[in-house]
């Protein structure tokens, strides 16, 4: 038994790291070894010489751009990779194109896993982590993670088993403090860059991946915070995973962490092999690197430097470093570390890939039942989405209540004119609200979708049924309000059954906006685009209505325009609704009231349109915009794979 006496030395902080450390150590079969062989890419770009050619006045010529010029390489477990160079090099299009995140351009060459060709298994096996992290605002640290075990560990794992993995990975990255503290985004204040970072990395980390690429994962953050970042990789690195990272400017601590370095300059690569021979080797080539200098700004300062030095004499070799770098990539084609490395590539690990390294995938129902969840909650924690509709619906509404107030028991033409008004307006503003706000957020939102449907979180279908689950009934809600305060205090008839249709036509008009709203943000790739698009859309449709221009007046030509407007039908059917069974005086010449059914008629609005089909028609375009938005967002995000990383420039030439 145990002397209870005996004092029990406390553990460091580096001994429970070293513990995690030892838990999260990868098995032999579940080591793999990235090699690449003769890769080429090329990215299609705009021939700015030919488009100035009359020919081409109207059309785009393109031509193509090589990005990678044929290059190879070896990326081994256990070790830390970094991938350098300067701005423009050809890292990240090396980094996305091993990693299967390239998503245009034409690819040649082989990668190899563990001596197998990978063909689209890259993903399966590898967590990449971009540069620009997107994770949904409103979750804390600890429920992204959460987010990441719950959907993507396998099925079999208990839920206790996923808890602790969590808390877990939470400890490896150092991410306890700020656990609880939501992501934010430029309007909400969050976790710090450093933390978003780490939150990032930990919910690759948590899938337990072979393989990671991290896309400058200190860039943005303080010399400290990036070598905890680096060490953090470096560490796991030594649990015998493959870990590639591009990095700018790595301080000489950060530096040291290395085990291996690819530099690139210009698509090519000008070394590659152990980081600590990099210096000797340029020594070599007639670079030799000062004293006491952090090698890091040696290579960037004065190996890869490819701008033109303004000071040297014209006509040396420092104006003209073009020249200068791509002698360097001559060198390291011909040297012996260059001959040893294609060595190397001709003698790769067997044994191909384990089909357990691969990661595993939620089913529907644990994908739709997670995003159920997750709207809502996203829904609740954006207050001021909610502080902004729930105010616009309640302060348009009493404006309108004051403007149109009398106008029920004004039964003269200007009776009549005013609730034309009250009842178009009615319609214009729930339609217009609803499309411009749920544009907005939904083409910020579809990033979130785009990145994490990319990364395997889940599919279309459960995200998009289950937004639309919980955000219809939310979208209800404000415009149901609205009515409410409009209707009694503008006093329109005074009828149970005429209010609830008020309601209806109300609320079908704002989910039509809704729909319209998502169905526009699901077709443009850019919110911009979708921004601009919209009034196009829905100023024409809006004259349609039936009240700009009588019904019966529209040429034959632009008819059949009327038929897709949600304005014409939540504005005939409040019409309809408000002036049957209403004695009124509708026409200027006669003073008496008549019927209101007969004003109809001078409205132009007694077609085959009973009040029944104009909600059906209304129910029915609020159902097939959801089906154009579902087809938009399966062809943007599923089919062409856009939307998921902010794309390079489209480059001129
Ligand atoms: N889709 C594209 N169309 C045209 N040119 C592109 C495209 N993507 C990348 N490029 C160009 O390819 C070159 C390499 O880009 P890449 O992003 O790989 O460089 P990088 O080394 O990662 O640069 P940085 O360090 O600045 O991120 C750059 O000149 C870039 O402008």
């Amino acid at each position: 038994m145990a002397d209870e006496n005996v004092a029990v030395a406390p553990i460091s902080a580096k001994d429970k790291e070293k513990a995690l450390l030892r838990e999260s150590v990868v098995d032999e079969k579940h080591r793999l070894q990235v090699a690449f062989k003769n890769i080429d890419f090329s990215v299609m770009i705009l021939d700015k010489e030919k488009a100035k050619e009359p020919g081409f006045r109207f059309v785009q010529p393109k031509m193509s751009k090589r990005l990678l010029k044929g290059v190879s390489g070896i990326f081994q477990p256990g070790r830390l990779t970094a991938v350098m160079g300067a701005s423009g090099a050809g890292k990240t299009s090396l980094l996305q194109v091993l990693a299967g995140e390239a998503r245009q351009g034409s690819l040649t060459g082989s990668i190899l896993i563990n001596g197998e060709e990978v063909k689209g298994n890259m993903k399966k096996v590898s967590g990449f982590v971009f540069q620009d992290d997107v994770i949904l605002a409103t979750m804390t640290v600890r429920e992204a993670i959460t987010m990441s075990a719950l959907l993507r560990l396998p099925e079999e794992m208990s839920l206790e088993e996923k808890t602790k993995t969590v808390e877990r990975t939470i400890k490896l990255l150092n991410l306890e403090k700020c656990a609880a503290t939501i992501i934010g985004n430029s309007s909400i204040k969050g976790v710090s860059g450093g933390e978003r970072k780490r939150c990032a990395m930990a919910m690759e980390i948590i899938t337990n991946p072979s393989i990671l690429f991290l896309d400058e994962p200190t860039s943005g953050l303080d010399t400290f915070t990036a070598f905890s970042v680096v060490n953090t990789l470096r560490n796991l690195a030594s649990t015998g995973r493959t870990i590639i990272t591009t990095i700018h400017q790595p301080s000489s601590e950060i530096y040291q962490l290395f085990d291996d370095l690819l530099l690139m300059a210009d698509g090519e690569i000008v070394y590659a092999g152990p980081a600590k021979d990099a210096i000797d080797y340029f020594a070599k080539c007639g670079y030799k690197c000062p004293d006491f200098t952090n090698p890091a700004d040696f290579l960037f300062m004065s190996v890869l430097n490819n701008e033109p030095d303004p000071t040297a004499a014209p006509g040396t070799a420092a104006t003209n470093n073009d020249e200068r770098i791509k002698g360097l990539i001559q060198t390291w084609k011909t040297s012996s570390e260059n001959s040893t490395f294609q060595t190397e590539l001709k003698s790769l690990r067997t044994g191909g890939i384990d089909r357990s390294t691969f990661k595993s995938y939620a089913k529907f129902g644990t994908q739709f039942a997670y995003l159920f969840g997750r709207v809502g909650k996203n829904a609740i924690r954006n207050p001021l989405v909610i502080k902004a509709k729930g105010g616009q619906a309640v302060i348009i509404a009493i404006i309108i209540g004051l403007l149109f107030q009398g106008t029920g028991t004004n039964y003269d033409l200007s009776g009549a004119q005013n609730r034309n008004g009250m009842l178009f307006f009615s319609v214009i503003n729930n339609v217009m609200s609803a499309t411009i706000s749920n544009l907005s957020i939904f083409g910020q939102e579809k990033a979130v979708f785009a990145r994490e449907f990319g990364a395997g979180y889940y599919g279309l279908p459960a995200y998009f049924f289950s937004k639309i689950i919980v955000e219809l009934p939310f979208q209800m809600l404000f415009p149901w309000i609205f009515s409410l305060i409009v209707y009694w205090f503008v006093g329109l008839q005074n009828q149970a059954d005429k209010y609830f249709l008020f309601v209806v036509f109300v609320v079908l008009s704002a989910c039509s906006g809704f729909s319209l709203g998502i169905a526009l943000a699901s077709m443009f790739e850019s919110l911009e685009s979708a921004l601009a698009a919209a009034p196009m859309l829905l100023m024409p449709l809006m004259l349609f209505s039936g009240l700009f221009i009588n019904n019966g007046s529209i040429p034959a030509y632009f008819d059949w325009i009327k038929y897709i407007s949600p304005f014409k039908y939540g504005y005939e059917g409040l019409v309809k609704n408000e002036y049957g069974g209403l004695s009124i005086q509708c026409r200027a010449t006669n003073p008496n009231r008549i019927d209101g059914s007969l004003c109809l008629d001078d409205l132009g609005f007694n077609d085959q349109f009973s009040i029944a089909v104009c909600v059906a028609c209304l129910a029915a375009m609020v159902g097939g915009l959801i089906v154009i938005a579902y087809g938009s967002l399966y062809r943007l995000v599923v089919a062409e794979g856009k939307a998921v990383e902010p794309k390079a420039p489209v480059g001129e030439v």
